[in-house]
């Protein structure tokens, strides 16, 4: 159907294919495909995934018109079958439909987990686990390849484990890592059995049975994590994010609410699972590529590297409240984030009512898919230099990455923003700090050149590095 009430007519974009849409024109790099056809049809495009109208967002004015004009129209998620199997029944809160039970754990979350104060309050549990991995390259650096990512995985791990689960007795961090990349690596496929459904039961792509065996995974080590509460609820001087839930659990979330939600045992599931996903990928990935671009450009790397000795010295390691000093390795993150967004077509937004916009269109129940690795790639947006790493260009921009700036999305912007952009952020940039001021990041033997290092992706929810970062730390403080 290509026109609304009043006539008003959908965007333009391609044609479609009977049943499947415009799917086979996403390809590997859908967010590639996505900027080629944008540059055809508009920055507000119409396509087709399967039976699902869609919506594609590829201008920082558009992204602004979804985002903050109209951003309640557009502030619900449509039901993935990955969020459904993952998040036992899209209960938790990054799929929750809008309304009053995601705003309630949209609160709860960043009352208990996620605001700046309780940010704060874990700098000891950065300094001890960064620490930890310093050490840990320290042994290595007289001459051993280490692989970053794993290492930097650990720690993001390790880091958000502690924050939500607290510790576990035996040190078990319960392994969360595997189950968390494969979750957002289906979940950010485009799955035939979200947009066709009648072709989708026959799991071509054999994606419902790795979803069904990750959620057996994730149920069966959350009720392990659950019962090792309960039994050491008596504990309440170390209360973590578990026993905030357990606590709250069968009683009324907000008694003011016109329809009463409690959080029963599915719903501490699934809000855990949600909020440790979304929290580990994440930084470890924009650790990894900033680490990347870094060693591919070695005349940003020192520029970084002098920041941090003339702040810090070569005597000492960094602290957290150093970072505010540190404006060079600010705009190194925001560099990192325009040319390799961790979620370059962020996460899908449904559109709750019909409406219309610019004279366009859009169904009720459409898919929005802002493409912000196209805005980050965009000459008009930012300069012919677009797939250089040239931090540099924010100094004569000040742009911030709260969602107050639409040609720089990495957190989003609206109701859906990323809740966890504090924690995000404050990682992100210890971890990078503390690497580069501790050592000289070299390449592994078998690369002769920066630029050969691997840098190639694996599409998913967020995108990540195919294959591990390989590099040979060598100590530089003095001490
Ligand atoms: C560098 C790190 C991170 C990046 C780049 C990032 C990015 C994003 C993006 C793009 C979204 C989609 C927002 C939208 O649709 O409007 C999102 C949502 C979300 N993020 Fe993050 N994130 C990061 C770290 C974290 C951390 C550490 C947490 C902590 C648990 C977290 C929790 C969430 C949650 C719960 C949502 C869903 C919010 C909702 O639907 O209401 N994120 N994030």
């Amino acid at each position: 159907q290509k026109h609304g009430k009043n006539g008003w007519k959908l965007p333009p974009g391609p044609l479609a294919l009977p049943i499947i849409g415009n799917l086979h024109e996403l390809g590997n790099l859908p967010r590639r495909n996505l900027q080629k056809l944008a540059k055809k049809y508009g920055p507000v495009m119409s396509i087709r995934l399967g039976t699902m109208p869609a919506i594609v967002i590829s201008s920082p004015e558009a992204a602004s018109l979804i985002l903050k004009t109209h951003d309640t129209s557009f502030a619900s998620r449509p039901r993935l079958q990955a969020s459904e199997y993952v998040t036992f029944g899209s209960k938790g809160l990054a799929f929750a439909e809008y309304g009053p039970y995601w705003r309630n754990i949209r609160k709860l979350s960043t009352l208990h987990l996620l605001s700046a104060s309780k940010t704060e309050s874990f700098v000891w549990l950065r300094k001890e686990e960064i620490g930890s991995l310093v050490q840990l390259l320290k042994l290595a650096a007289a001459g051993e390849v280490v692989d970053i990512s794993e290492k930097v995985g650990e720690v993001v791990e390790n880091i958000a484990t502690t924050m939500i689960l607290g510790r576990s007795k035996d040190d078990d961090r319960y392994h969360f890592k595997e189950i968390a990349d494969e979750v957002l690596k289906i979940a950010g496929a485009f799955n035939l059995a979200d947009y066709v459904p009648f072709i989708g039961v026959l799991d071509l792509q054999g994606l419902s049975r790795r979803l069904k065996k990750a959620s057996k995974q994730i149920d069966q080590i959350l009720e392990k994590i659950i019962a090792e509460h309960e039994l050491d609820s008596t504990n309440d001087q170390h209360r973590d994010f578990v026993d905030v839930l357990l606590l709250l659990k069968n009683k009324p979330l907000n008694p003011q609410d016109e329809h009463v939600y409690m959080i029963d045992q599915t719903n501490i599931k699934a809000i855990l699972i949600d909020l440790i996903s979304a929290a580990f990928d994440t930084s470890a990935t924009a650790v990894e590529w900033t680490i990347s671009e870094l060693v591919r450009n070695a005349r940003v790397m020192e520029k970084l590297q002098e920041e941090v000795q003339s702040v810090v010295g070569m005597e000492r390691m960094v602290e957290e409240k150093d970072l505010g000093e540190l404006t060079y390795l600010n705009m190194v993150v925001k560099e990192s984030f325009r040319l390799r967004p961790i979620g370059p077509l962020l996460v899908p937004r449904e559109c709750r009512e019909d409406i219309t916009i610019e004279g366009y269109w859009i169904p009720k129940k459409s898919r929005i898919i802002v493409n912000t690795w196209a805005i980050g790639h965009d000459q008009n947006v930012w300069s012919n230099n677009v797939e250089e790493f040239y931090p540099e260009r924010f100094m004569a921009r000040d742009i911030d990455v709260l969602g107050h700036d639409f040609d720089l999305l990495p957190f989003e912007s609206g109701r859906r923003m990323c809740p966890g952009v504090q924690l995000g952020l404050t990682t992100v940039r210890l971890i990078l700090a503390q690497l580069v001021h501790c050592f000289d990041l070299e390449l592994h033997p078998n690369e002769t050149h920066p630029k050969e290092i691997d840098m190639t992706e694996v599409f998913g929810l967020s995108v990540t590095r195919a294959n591990h970062l390989l590099l040979k730390p060598v100590y530089r403080l003095l001490k």
